[in-house]
């Protein structure tokens, strides 16, 4: 599904990230961990094309990102509040990013009821802006748009951030039954119980480069805590 090669981006003098090669099978579901500017967000803006890469390419199903457009056909994303129109209501950005993916009215309210669980409290039927909503809710309707025009390939930065214990759960079921069913997620999360709640493999950043790339197993959670966790000196404390 995604195929990253020599990937490197630099600011200055800083190198954000550098990755050698990396492949993304269909179906897997990538837990992105790593610590605050450990690179995650910008391996994310490179995969989406949102930024450019000093150095390497990343491929989606074989298209250069930078190259093509037809992979954002099939890519659902939402990595922050930059995504979101902060001057229309929630229903208003939904039903503009449902017709860019050919849907209609009818599609769009099967959508909403299909997803009722999510957003619970019924903000998005409400006239509230979006620059008015909670950081939570904002970031549901990010989550939903990404969701909208049923997408192979979804990519999520810090999804369980700011969401009520229902949605997180939501969130967790969700994107388990979209892999199920084909879809390849790549979700970067600073909880690590969510993240090996998820996730077929967990790939961690350190300084912009790959310090792990395993399949998630019983003791990952486990691992991941201790090798986090060993970073702190308790004289420290
Ligand atoms: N536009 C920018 N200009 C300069 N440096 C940047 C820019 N964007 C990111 N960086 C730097 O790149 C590094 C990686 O940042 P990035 O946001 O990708 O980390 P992250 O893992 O997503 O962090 P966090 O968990 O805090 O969101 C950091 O050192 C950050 O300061």
């Amino acid at each position: 599904m995604i195929q990253v090669e020599k990937l490197t981006k630099v600011y200055k003098t800083k190198t954000a990230l550098s990755l050698d090669n990396l492949s993304i099978q269909p179906q897997e579901i990538i837990g992105l961990v790593g610590n605050n500017g450990a690179g995650k967000t910008t391996f994310l803006s490179l995969l989406l094309d949102l930024i450019e890469a000093s150095e390497g390419k990343v491929e989606i199903k074989e298209e250069d990102v930078s190259k093509t457009e037809d992979w954002k056909k099939f890519t659902g994303s939402f990595l922050d509040d930059t995504f979101l129109v902060p001057f229309m209501t929630s229903y208003e950005y939904l039903e503009f990013v449902a017709k860019l993916h050919g849907w209609n009215k009818g599609d769009l309210e099967d959508f909403l009821e299909q997803t009722k669980n999510f957003y619970g409290e019924d903000f998005i039927s409400g006239k509230k802006l979006i620059k008015d909503l909670s950081k939570g809710n904002k970031n549901k309707t990010g989550i939903l748009g990404a969701l909208i025009g049923n997408p192979d390939l979804l990519i999520l930065d810090e999804p369980f951030a700011n969401l009520d214990p229902t949605s997180q759960q939501w969130l967790r079921m969700k994107i388990q039954k979209l892999a199920e069913e084909g879809v390849t997620a790549i979700v970067s999360s600073h909880d690590l119980q969510h993240v090996t709640g998820i996730s077929t493999r967990i790939v961690m950043l350190e300084n912009g480069e790959v310090v792990k790339d395993v399949e998630n197993s019983d003791s990952t959670l486990e691992e991941l805590e201790k090798y986090f966790g060993d970073k702190i000196s308790e004289d420290l404390i």
